[in-house]
């Protein structure tokens, strides 16, 4: 089994995982839990971003600066929920990445609007603007690539933004770029370790799924091995019946519990009649054939607690727990009949298919299995030396039937 040593390459700068396919699959697997936070963050942050018209107006108050404001801030608030509304529907990763930037870049662009109607509260929005862009790094889930280049557009147009209009020194110019650059800098170091580590860790369990996956794969091959095996220990190639060293093995299970029961065991040995000539006559593929369809009458004609075995060449022996001399002599005479009914192929329309069964019966069941067999194939040879097509029965204490 391999281990799990597989090194994982996520990228230093961007925090994804190096092999496209296994990105792909990462983001297919967090889509659910983005659509839902990306929802819930930007809605909060549109709102958030909307309450602030309590301040322009207290700093404003109604002057045209408050309502273009406004109807700034109305138009970020409403494009931010529609768009909040289609990523929680729709939205993922893997392919609408447009999606999940736009929002940020609306945000951003707002933000930056913000200077040149409002340019005495810029104190107010540096700290803003040092928020957002914590927000955008940290509480608005989205890729770093993604985070990064909005949050640079919002740095950037806002530092932009407070030279032309609020035309301040240079020097509060190189503060403010300052605190911007480390802000930035640290929302991007957070999110690059969140966002690989993730990785790292959904790589893990992947390879771990991966690995189990491969395991129940091999164990199930083994057990159908096992069962192939077994199989071949047990069972005849040719008819699928039990092979004589598990017959024995199973009908000696069942002679016991006969005995424990105190009920009657019987024992059949079948033989088919005249099967050389059969052979002989149309081939060993047909003989073939012939074996395997006695071996389904038996299968078919007896009960599921009764175990058939094919005992060699064309002989068959079944072992009948709970089963009276009268029952045994009724069940090996409706095998006969069968036999003798069976539909041939057609250029075996001249053979008549016959068998001749042997039956030794125990009651109680004191006789060990080998010698009830013998009893059963003594029993057999006198109904071939009889004529054939016959069931012949001995048990103990009987005389043959
Ligand atoms: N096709 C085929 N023939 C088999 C198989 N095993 C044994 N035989 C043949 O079965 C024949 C058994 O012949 P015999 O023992 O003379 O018995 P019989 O011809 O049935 O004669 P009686 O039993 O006296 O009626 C032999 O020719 C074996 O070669 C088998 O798996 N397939």
């Amino acid at each position: 089994m391999p281990s799990l040593k597989t090194q994982h390459q996520v990228h230093w700068l961007t925090g994804q995982l190096c092999e496209y396919d296994k990105e792909t699959i990462y983001r297919s697997s967090i889509t659910a839990r983005v659509r839902f936070e990306s929802c819930l963050s930007l809605s909060v942050a549109a709102l958030i971003f909307g309450m602030f018209a309590i301040s322009d107006y207290y700093i404003l108050g109604f002057t045209w600066e408050l309502y273009l404001l406004l109807t700034m801030r109305i138009m970020v608030v409403s494009l931010c929920l529609l768009l909040a509304f289609i990523i929680g529907r729709w939205g993922g990763y893997s392919r609408k990445l447009w999606l999940h930037a736009l929002p940020l870049w609306i945000l951003a662009t707002g933000i930056i609007l913000i200077v040149p109607l409002r340019p005495e509260s810029l104190s107010t929005q540096v700290t803003a603007v040092v928020v957002a862009t914590m927000a955008f790094y940290l509480l608005i889930p989205n890729l770093l690539t993604v985070v990064t280049f909005a949050s640079l557009y919002l740095n950037i147009g806002f530092l932009v933004s407070a030279v032309l209009f609020a035309e301040i020194s240079p020097m509060l110019t190189l503060r403010i770029a300052l605190l911007l650059i480390m802000a930035n800098v640290v929302g991007f170091c957070a999110l690059l370790r969140l966002e690989s580590l993730q990785r790292k860790q959904f790589a893990l369990l992947h390879e771990e799924r991966d690995q189990n996956h491969q395991l129940l794969k091999e164990i199930a091959h083994r057990k159908s091995l096992e069962t192939q095996l077994r199989m071949v220990a047990e069972l005849d190639a040719l008819t699928g019946l039990n092979n004589r060293g598990h017959f024995m093995k199973l009908a000696k299970a069942l002679l016991q519990r006969s005995r424990l029961e105190q009920v009657p065991f019987s024992v059949f040995m079948i033989d088919v009649d005249h099967f050389k000539s059969i052979n002989d006559t149309w081939g060993h593929t047909h003989g073939d054939w012939v074996l395997t369809k006695i071996a389904d009458v038996c299968a078919q004609a007896l009960r599921p607690e009764d175990v058939i075995g094919r005992f060699g060449g064309e002989e068959f022996v079944v072992a009948l727990p709970d089963t009276s001399p009268d029952d045994a002599q009724i069940v090996a005479e409706r095998l006969k009949k069968k036999v003798a009914e069976l539909p041939l192929k057609e250029e075996m329309s001249g053979l008549s298919l016959s068998v001749t069964i042997g039956i030794a019966v125990t009651y109680p069941a004191e006789d060990d299995l080998e010698s009830l067999i013998t009893r059963a194939d003594q029993m057999l040879y006198t109904g071939k030396r009889n004529g054939r097509n016959r069931v012949v029965m001995c048990s103990k204490g009987m005389e043959e039937g």
